[in-house]
């Protein structure tokens, strides 16, 4: 089965806040994604809304509801006070946990499941008393499966910044391939559905998913954007697509 695409709007939303104007259009973006063949939306709104604000939720909320009713979006995030109301008002259908400090420049590594797991845990378990998926991001590694599938997630979010850094270092890249295609074979094991993201480009994307064949959604941003840039959003989303198909 082909990993889907969810297309992630933060880096729309960081060239719409330098300057006081409404364009571009984030949601508007969104709907050019989802025409194209995305099967979702991803937001990141970090606490200081560097990027995706707060009131971009509800309006992407609203274009799935109203014209893309099979879509899914997908809220990533913190869990603080401030981001689980996020999630209660504007209701993901997946909610992705990612342990990030909010001084950190994006995100650079996946949860300590051991460390967290209690915590995590309590919250996986209000967020799936209201239906929604709970995904948690992850490093690929496989003795940590365990310990994350007992916080009663749904699924994981394989980090692949790791990865995609080897662009230029085919036996790096492979070796993180490996360490991907374990961890991803452990998950499953254990009944753990697999997402992954971070810097995953057209050119990078074949290779994952040839490693990752149990890949369920991969959530691009950086990447798709900056394609877009010189192919436009419907046109880059096509060429994701392509990509996720090997
Ligand atoms: C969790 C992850 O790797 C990305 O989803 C994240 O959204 C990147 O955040 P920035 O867009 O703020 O870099
Ligand atoms: N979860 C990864 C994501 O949503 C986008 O990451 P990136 O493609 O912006 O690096």
């Amino acid at each position: 089965m082909t990993a889907t695409l969810s297309v992630n709007l933060n880096a729309v939303a960081l060239l719409r806040n330098r300057r006081d104007l409404p364009w571009p259009n984030v949601t508007h973006l969104g709907r050019i994604a989802l025409q194209a063949g995305a099967a979702g939306l991803t937001v990141h709104p970090r606490p200081d809304q560097r990027h995706t604000r707060f009131a971009d939720l509800p309006e992407l909320r609203k274009l799935i509801d109203t014209e893309f009713p099979k879509a899914e979006f997908n809220i990533e995030g913190y869990p603080t006070e401030e981001f689980i109301d996020l999630c209660l008002r504007n209701r993901p259908e997946q909610v992705t946990l990612v342990p990030d400090d909010p001084a950190q420049a994006t995100s650079d590594h996946g949860w300590d499941f051991l460390r967290h797991g209690e915590g995590l845990a309590r919250v996986i378990a209000l967020f799936k008393a209201e239906d929604m998926r709970v995904s948690l991001f992850a490093d690929a590694d496989a003795g940590a499966m365990a310990a994350a599938k007992a916080t009663g997630a749904d699924r994981v979010e394989f980090y692949t910044g790791p990865y995609a850094a080897y662009h230029n270092d085919s036996a790096s890249a492979a070796k993180q391939l490996q360490m991907l295609a374990e961890a991803a074979q452990e998950a499953d094991r254990l009944g753990l559905g697999i997402n992954a993201g971070h810097d995953l480009t057209v050119a990078n994307i074949p290779a994952l998913v040839r490693a990752v064949p149990q890949l369920l959604e991969v959530s691009i941003g950086h990447g798709l954007t900056a394609d877009a840039l010189e192919f436009g959003m419907a046109g880059s989303v096509r060429r994701f697509i392509a990509a996720l198909q090997g």
